[in-house]
C-alpha cells in the first residue's frame, strides 16, 4: 500500500496545508447552514500530485481536525488518514479525473437545492445572481446510489451539457459543486442555496421572468472577469 512516505517533501507539505484548508473549509457548511449533522462533504485536489484531500465519513462537523482528513488517490484508495473516507469519495474522485480545471467538490444537502432536486427541475436563470455564478440554470442530473463513482460520472455528464456551471442537482438526492479549489465549490454550493431559495419564494408570488440568454453571458463575463479585486 502506497503511503505519504513514499512521496516528496513538496507533496507532504501541501498535504498538510490542504487538509487544514479542508477541516477550515468544512465549518463553512454549517456557518452557511448548508447540512445537517454529517450530510455534506469538502473535498481540494492536490496541484503537487495525483491525490486529494475528503473529510472522514460520518464524523461531525465540530470534531473534525486538519489531521482527520483523509488522503486519497485519485481512484479513492486510501493513502493517510486514520478513519475511512467520505462515502462520496469515488465521486470526488471521478470528477478530478473527467474535469482537469477542477481542483475543489463539495456535496450538501442544503434544503432549498434539495427540495429543486426532489423535482427533477433545473433552477430557471431568472436572477442576475444567477448569470453572475452559474451563467445560466443550475442544472439536475441524473438519480444515482450511493458509494460508487455514478454520482460523480452524472455530474460530469451533466455540466459537459452546460459548460462553466459550478453546480448541479442530482436528483432526488441534493447539490454537487465544482470550483478552481475547495473555497470556490463551497462558495458555489452557498450561492446555490441561495438562489434555489430565492427563486422558490419567487414562484409563490408569480411567474419569474427569464433573462435574455445574451445578457446572462454578459453578467457571466462581468462576474467572472471584472467584478472583485484584481
Ligand atoms: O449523501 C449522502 C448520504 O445520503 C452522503 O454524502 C452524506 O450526506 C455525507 O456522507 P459522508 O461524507 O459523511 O460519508
Amino acid at each position: 500500500m502506497v503511503s505519504l512516505a513514499d512521496y516528496s517533501p513538496e507533496v507532504r507539505d501541501e498535504v498538510k496545508l490542504v487538509r487544514e484548508q479542508v477541516a477550515t473549509l468544512h465549518a463553512q457548511l454549517t456557518r452557511w447552514n448548508l447540512v445537517v449533522w454529517t450530510a455534506g462533504n469538502v473535498s481540494q485536489r492536490l496541484r503537487s500530485a495525483d491525490l486529494m484531500v475528503i473529510k472522514p465519513s460520518g464524523v461531525r462537523y465540530e470534531h473534525l481536525t486538519p489531521g482527520s482528513m483523509v488522503v486519497t488517490d485519485l481512484d479513492g484508495n486510501v493513502v493517510d488518514g486514520a478513519e475511512a473516507p467520505s462515502s462520496d469519495t469515488l465521486s470526488h474522485a471521478y470528477i478530478y479525473r473527467h474535469m482537469p480545471e477542477v481542483y475543489g467538490v463539495v456535496h450538501t444537502h442544503s434544503t432549498y437545492a434539495t427540495a429543486w432536486a426532489a423535482t427533477g427541475r433545473d433552477i430557471p436563470c431568472v436572477l442576475t445572481m444567477m448569470g453572475d455564478e452559474f451563467g445560466g440554470p443550475v442544472p439536475v442530473g441524473p438519480f444515482e446510489l450511493i458509494g460508487s463513482e455514478a454520482i460523480g460520472k452524472g455530474v460530469v455528464d451533466t455540466l459537459k451539457d452546460h459548460p462553466g456551471c459550478p453546480a448541479v442537482l442530482m436528483r432526488n438526492h441534493g447539490p454537487f459543486t465544482v470550483g478552481a479549489d475547495a473555497e470556490a465549490a463551497v462558495k458555489a454550493a452557498a450561492m446555490t442555496e441561495e438562489v434555489a431559495h430565492t427563486v422558490w419564494a419567487a414562484e409563490q408570488i408569480g411567474t419569474p421572468k427569464p433573462i435574455d440568454p445574451a445578457d446572462i453571458a454578459k453578467l457571466n463575463d462581468r462576474y467572472q472577469h471584472v467584478y472583485g479585486q484584481h
